[in-house]
């Protein structure tokens, strides 16, 4: 591109590739862990309630004892390089990048916190990036996580003057990748184990039930991944709902309830895998590896097994990379 000499200099012809995720505090502390959940849980998308009756709960009650008792959590999977969520995205954007090569630009950002999407996107656009592709890491669709990370990156194009071009990364529940990667991944965690599971455990995230009366495909998107996988693995699954959160009722079964229940029923050996998380987080590696181990080994279980997330696996990033590659079709050239 030739400019005149006195014109401002311009970066164009790049395209972008920004991958999303939830958001996690900078610190395993109580402040930390305060200011990540008044962002996460004062999004409308993710609490339902009128603000007028819900940020008085927020402030009064959740904000002044659920951050010290997270932050304790928090502190149990903490890794060297920061937060288990952040460090596995961060690997996996660079992961993507190498196997992109000069293709695209790749970076990552969070919904709540830190990296920010309008910061992430106006780094790509100053590097010269006029096509986006926005990929939030959330294989199952949900307003909650999906609408609202693709909310926020169309709030922030909403205040350029001049705006990449975007698209953003469907759902991708039932993809042939994705299941085929998530049979590699547990098979593989599968045979290192010392035992033969009794029940394999697919827990989700939960949502309240409402969201799903309401039309939001996410229940529907789980159940149908779960039944995939347990086809291609010739298995049963057992799927369950866990982080349940406030009083509304919520999908179910329970996770921890699903647990105690298949312990009960002398199912004495158990592994459980979380396939909607396309990172290990707090509420993998805490909620279910350390927390959801002690209910089952307390209601007379033997043998626990977490199976981990895709994270940057081999596995996990050819998937992903296959899937951006096709959505980044007409953009670049096919491998
Ligand atoms: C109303 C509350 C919540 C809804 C709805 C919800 C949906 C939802 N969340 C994820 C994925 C993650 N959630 C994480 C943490 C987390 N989630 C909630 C509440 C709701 N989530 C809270 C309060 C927390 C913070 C931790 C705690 O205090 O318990 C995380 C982990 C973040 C990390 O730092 O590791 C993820 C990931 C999905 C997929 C989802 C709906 C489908
Ligand atoms: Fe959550
Ligand atoms: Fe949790």
């Amino acid at each position: 591109m030739t400019l005149p000499p006195d014109h401002p200099p311009v970066a164009t012809g790049k395209i972008g590739v920004l991958l999303i995720n939830l958001g996690t505090p900078d610190a395993p502390t109580a402040a930390a862990v305060r200011r990540y959940l008044a962002e996460f849980l004062s999004d409308r998308r993710v609490v339902e309630i009128p603000p007028l009756l819900w940020q008085p709960i927020l402030r009064g009650i959740i904000l002044t004892t659920r951050p010290k008792k997270s932050a304790h959590a928090y502190q149990q999977v903490w890794r060297e390089d920061g937060s288990p969520l952040a460090a596995i995205t961060a690997a996996q954007a660079r992961a993507l990048q190498a196997v992109l090569g000069e293709a695209a630009i790749v970076d990552h950002a969070m919904r709540y916190g830190r990296p920010a999407i309008a910061d992430r996107l106006a780094a790509l656009k100053a590097r010269g990036c006029e096509r986006i592709l926005v990929a939030p890491l959330y294989p199952q669709y949900c307003g909650a996580t999906t609408a609202t990370a693709n909310d926020m990156v169309f709030a922030a194009l909403a205040k350029m003057r001049w705006q990449p071009a975007l698209r953003t990364l469907p759902p991708y529940f039932d993809d042939a990748g994705y299941i085929a990667a998530l049979k590699v991944s547990v098979e593989t965690s599968l045979a290192s184990l010392d035992f033969e599971p009794d029940a394999i455990v697919a827990s989700f995230h939960g949502m309240p039930q409402r969201t799903l009366e309401l039309g939001d495909p996410y229940h529907c998107h789980c159940r149908k991944t779960a039944r995939l996988l347990s086809e291609a693995m010739g298995r049963e699954l057992v799927v369950a709902f866990q982080s349940r959160f406030g009083r509304a009722k919520w999908l179910e079964p329970a996770t921890d309830t699903t647990l105690v229940r298949l312990a009960g029923e002398g199912k004495k050996r158990v592994a459980i895998l979380a396939p909607g998380f396309s990172a290990d987080c707090l509420e993998t590696l805490e909620e279910l590896s350390i927390r959801g181990q002690e209910s089952f080994l307390t209601a007379g279980g033997e043998r626990f097994a977490y199976l981990p997330c895709l994270n940057d696996s081999e596995a996990g990033m050819e998937m992903v990379s296959n899937l951006v590659r096709r959505e980044l079709a007409g953009w670049i050239e096919p491998a």
